[in-house]
């Protein structure tokens, strides 16, 4: 089994090499590697050109009553890394900024040790691309990459939190995490001269005023005891500043913790979109991209199994409160049903934050705690 030196030496290199959804190259590779070193006797290794980056690991079981999953993504984040480490990101503009270097070494630590002590149930380790855009898991899923002896009956799978004490395990019964829907809105105004507004129609203005409009669907709309989330977190528009834009293109992200949230959201959205192209005289397109980014459901009866487990065994658990981060693990858990939960990581920088810095003893902790609920599901 891997040791805690060798899993955290394996931490970060990935760190060092991060790679955005669907480019998880040099990932694969090295998680190839990995593997390698490993026992092989039990193991059979897959991997598919419908999705040419992810890799599964079936680990044979003595005895097997079901095939227990195991999912980590891969991806990474196009995030500038503003930590001064030794391991820093060797990718300009690219970081593990969501910890997934972290999933990927917990689901070796855990690989580890069943390729050495045969589990009684198969195990298939799904090591997924593409989990912060491009819904890698629902892509894996309806490809067919899920199937046959790589087909979970049930299905489990990590997500680090800077906010939990290192090594802590958080969970919840029902919606663990929101979905969520992508928003893209381009503004089609006329540039011209910044010294002849009149003959122009400003899409800067535009865009800046239907950001503000759109502000009023969470803060007048949502009903406050519910929770829905609109973030535009890019607006491009522009190239000097002499020249009118003509166009300008708006890129966010709408959550909810139930599908009908994510509706009422949209439709607020194209409502005031429609009225603020009506005002400008000016086209205004929009459109939703939901992928596998749906809520979050954990399954009620396997999910109070790894709470006993969690609560029994020697590891610190919190029940935690649902959070509005999204997760295409979401679209796995509507197909097989499964548990997601929480691994503190106690970073001083939070999730996608460019000084997001995991606390690398979480690793071993994690590991210790997922082997020993496996070892435990393969009881029963
Ligand atoms: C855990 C996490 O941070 N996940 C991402 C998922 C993004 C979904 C989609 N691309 C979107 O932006 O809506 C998150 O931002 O929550």
């Amino acid at each position: 089994m891997l040791t805690e030196a060798q899993l955290i030496q394996i931490r970060r290199h990935l760190h060092q090499i991060p790679e955005l959804a669907l480019q998880e190259i040099k990932t694969q590779a090295y998680l190839q590697r990995v593997i390698a070193t490993l026992p092989q006797t039990y193991l059979t290794i897959k991997t598919s050109p419908k999705l040419p980056t992810a890799l599964l690991v079936r680990v044979a079981g003595q005895h097997p009553q079901r095939t227990i999953g195991y999912r980590t993504d891969i991806d990474a984040l196009p995030v500038d890394e503003h930590n001064e480490l030794s391991f820093k990101s060797t990718h300009p503009g690219v970081m593990h900024a969501c910890g997934h270097d972290i999933h990927m070494t917990v689901a070796l630590g855990v690989l580890s040790y069943f390729a050495e002590q045969q589990p009684r149930d198969d195990l298939v380790f799904f090591f997924q691309p593409a989990e912060e855009s491009e819904s890698g898991g629902k892509l894996a899923y309806d490809r067919g990459l899920l199937t046959g002896e790589f087909r979970p009956d049930e299905f489990y799978g990590l997500h680090d939190n800077p906010d939990l004490p290192t090594g802590t395990i958080g969970c919840r019964l029902g919606t663990l995490f929101a979905g969520t829907s992508e928003v893209n809105v381009t503004i089609h105004g006329t540039s011209g001269h910044a010294a002849f507004p009149q003959k122009a129609n400003d899409a800067i203005v535009i865009a800046a005023s239907l950001v503000m409009q759109l502000q009023t669907i969470v803060a007048r709309n949502v009903d406050p005891t519910a929770c829905g989330v609109l973030t535009i977190g890019k607006l491009t528009a522009g190239t000097i500043r002499n020249v009118i834009a003509g166009e300008a293109r708006l890129e966010g992200t709408i959550r909810g913790l139930t599908q009908e949230m994510i509706s009422f959201i949209q439709r607020r959205v194209r409502e005031i979109v429609a009225g603020v192209a009506l005002t400008y005289h000016a086209q205004i397109d929009v459109t939703f991209n939901q992928g596998g980014y749906y809520p979050v459901e954990n399954d009620p009866t396997l999910t109070a199994n790894f709470i006993r487990y969690m609560r029994a065994a020697d590891v610190d658990f919190q029940t935690t409160p649902p959070a509005m981060t999204g997760e295409d693990f979401g679209y796995l858990l509507s197909k097989i049903p499964g548990t997601m939960f929480w691994l503190g990581v106690d970073s001083p920088g939070g999730l996608h934050a460019a000084n997001f810095q995991p606390n690398e003893a979480a690793i071993f902790k994690g590991v210790t705690a997922i082997r020993g609920f496996l070892c435990d599901r393969m009881t029963q």
